[in-house]
């Protein structure tokens, strides 16, 4: 699980733990103090054994290869296998508030880094094990800014790049029985999207249910324990959708709802999932 400090990747992560998994946590922060946002690996290795899993905390920094080799290397000595890889980790700065890309920090576009660039390392040294494994999931977390305008060109170009990048991944790792997905996620009240919801004023705030990205964790479980697996692989697929297709509800019991006719998305699951 990349990128699980704080946000997405804490729950994503803690959900996993929920399914009994042992979660490799990665990220930079091992104190929760450097970051406006706090969270760190080992809180959120706690939270996933906490929840019924056993939590490894790994200090990675996803802008370094060697970083990202040696986090497999060292999956491979301990466990031999893996069975799914969660590309997550993301640098979101510069992205939001008002103007155009560019009037905002140069920075913005570090996301193609952290977060498009990143997920291709990480999948690199992952494959190798997934295939040994002979059944694995890569699931990049993803967003309807794939194919309508969310955060700006960036954001835009990481996210369609990442849905790209798994169908691509996918035709690669099928006769090995890999899949690889996008799974898109609706608005979550992480601590950075909250903060930032919260700096505007309150006609601006988005009306929408929120979701938690808990659910989403809880979909990867359900979906990587599916006899079918393989027929989802290579598909961008909009959470709620899946989750809804796959039995799994939100933490509060409710169905998170699509966001398919507000913002735009991919095929609907029944129109080639049998
Ligand atoms: N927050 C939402 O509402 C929402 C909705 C849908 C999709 N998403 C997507 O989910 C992903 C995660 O978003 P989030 O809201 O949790 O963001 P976040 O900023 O809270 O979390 C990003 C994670 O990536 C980590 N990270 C950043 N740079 C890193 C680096 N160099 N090395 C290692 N880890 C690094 C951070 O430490 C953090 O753990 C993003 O792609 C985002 O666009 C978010």
């Amino acid at each position: 699980m990349t990128g699980a400090t704080r946000g997405a990747g804490k729950e994503i992560a803690t959900a996993l733990g929920e399914a009994g998994a042992t979660v490799y946590v990665t990220g930079r922060s091992t104190s929760g103090k450097d970051s406006p946002y706090g969270g760190s690996i080992f809180g959120t290795a706690q939270l996933v054994s906490e929840a019924g899993g056993s939590g490894v905390a790994v200090a990675v920094d996803h802008e370094d290869d060697e970083a990202v080799r040696e986090l497999f290397a060292r999956v491979h000595a301990e466990h031999v296998r893996l069975d799914v890889l969660v590309d997550n980790a993301a640098k979101l700065v510069g992205i939001t508030g008002p103007g155009g890309f560019w009037e905002k920090p140069l920075e913005a576009a570090d996301l193609i880094s952290v977060g498009l660039r990143s997920h291709y390392v990480a999948a690199y040294y992952a494959a190798p094990l997934l295939i040994a494994n002979k059944r694995g999931l890569i699931v990049n977390t993803g967003h309807y800014g794939a194919v309508s305008y969310h955060q700006g060109p960036a954001y835009g170009a990481q996210k369609a790049g990442a849905d790209k990048m798994a169908a691509d991944m996918a035709k690669e790792l099928r006769p090995h029985g890999v899949a690889a997905v996008s799974i898109w996620m609706g608005g979550l009240d992480t601590e950075r999207a909250s903060a930032y919801l919260e700096s505007l004023p309150a006609d601006k705030r988005p009306k929408t249910k929120r979701e938690s990205a808990r659910f989403t964790g809880r979909v990867i479980a359900a979906l990587y324990r599916q006899e079918n697996l393989m027929s989802f692989s290579g598909r961008a697929l909009i959470g709620a959708e899946l989750g809804a297709h796959l039995g799994v509800t939100d933490i509060d019991g409710s169905a998170p709802a699509s966001l398919r006719y507000e913002m735009g998305g991919p095929p609907e699951l029944h129109h080639t999932l049998h």
